[in-house]
């Protein structure tokens, strides 16, 4: 009697066997993004990365010297305008990030950007190229990296500012050593979206996150 049952069993089994084997191969699991890197997307894959905006970019300005005593210096107005207005075209941000040096809520001035990224080989490779960078050029930004996206931070704890006023001359932030370090990181990441033929309309920061006057930045409440 048990025979029998374990006979029908394998019967059974055998069944279910013949029936597995003979089924449709199993589909390759769908992609979630296509690398660019191989072929060039027909459609754009994020928003931030769609075809030629209608007016190009003008080119970045030659960044200011690097080197020297000088290139601690806070920056002011003026440069705001010559040398991060052309970043903000680019979705860069400047922002009071009080506290950020353990500044006790003191501001501190910083500028940044979240760079996004079609693929995450792309943003390794950025990482990569951006990592060589910072070990030569000697200066550290913050970098928080999620799916994707890079977000970037750069402000000088060895700023030094020619103001007469104390309180100005604690002030931490933005020297020429950040805008160099900021035009090398956006020019690596042009580098490699024109590389896989994609080219970038960022959308813009907020008015607020793109201040014309260290003032305003200063004036905004630290994060
Ligand atoms: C000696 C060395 O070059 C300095 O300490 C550098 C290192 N990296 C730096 N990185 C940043 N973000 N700000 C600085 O002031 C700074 N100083």
């Amino acid at each position: 009697m048990s025979s029998t049952v374990s006979d029908s069993m394998r019967k059974i089994i055998q069944q279910i066997r013949m029936v597995y084997d003979a089924r449709e191969p199993m589909a390759p699991p769908p992609l979630l993004y296509t690398d660019p890197l191989a072929a060039p997307p027909s459609a754009p894959v994020l928003d931030v990365l769609q075809p030629p905006a209608k007016r190009p970019l003008s080119p970045l300005p030659t960044p200011p010297p690097q080197t020297g005593k000088d290139s601690y210096a806070l920056i002011g107005d003026a440069e705001l305008a010559e040398y991060v207005e052309p970043l903000y075209a680019r979705a860069w941000g400047m922002r009071n990030r009080a506290g950020l040096l353990r500044l006790n809520g003191r501001p501190c001035v910083t500028l940044y950007k979240d760079f996004k990224f079609p693929t995450d080989v792309m943003q390794f490779e950025f990482l990569n190229m951006l990592g060589k960078k910072i070990v030569a050029f000697r200066h550290h930004p913050e970098l928080a990296v999620t799916w994707m996206k890079v977000t970037f931070i750069t402000t000088s704890h060895e700023a030094v500012s020619h103001e007469s006023d104390t309180a100005r001359r604690r002030l931490r932030g933005v020297t020429a050593r950040d805008v160099q370090l900021a035009y090398s990181a956006e020019k690596i990441y042009a580098g490699l979206l024109k590389r896989a033929s994609l080219s970038y309309n960022q959308r813009l920061l907020p008015k607020s996150q793109r201040p014309q006057t260290i003032k305003e930045i200063i004036s905004e409440r630290g994060a």
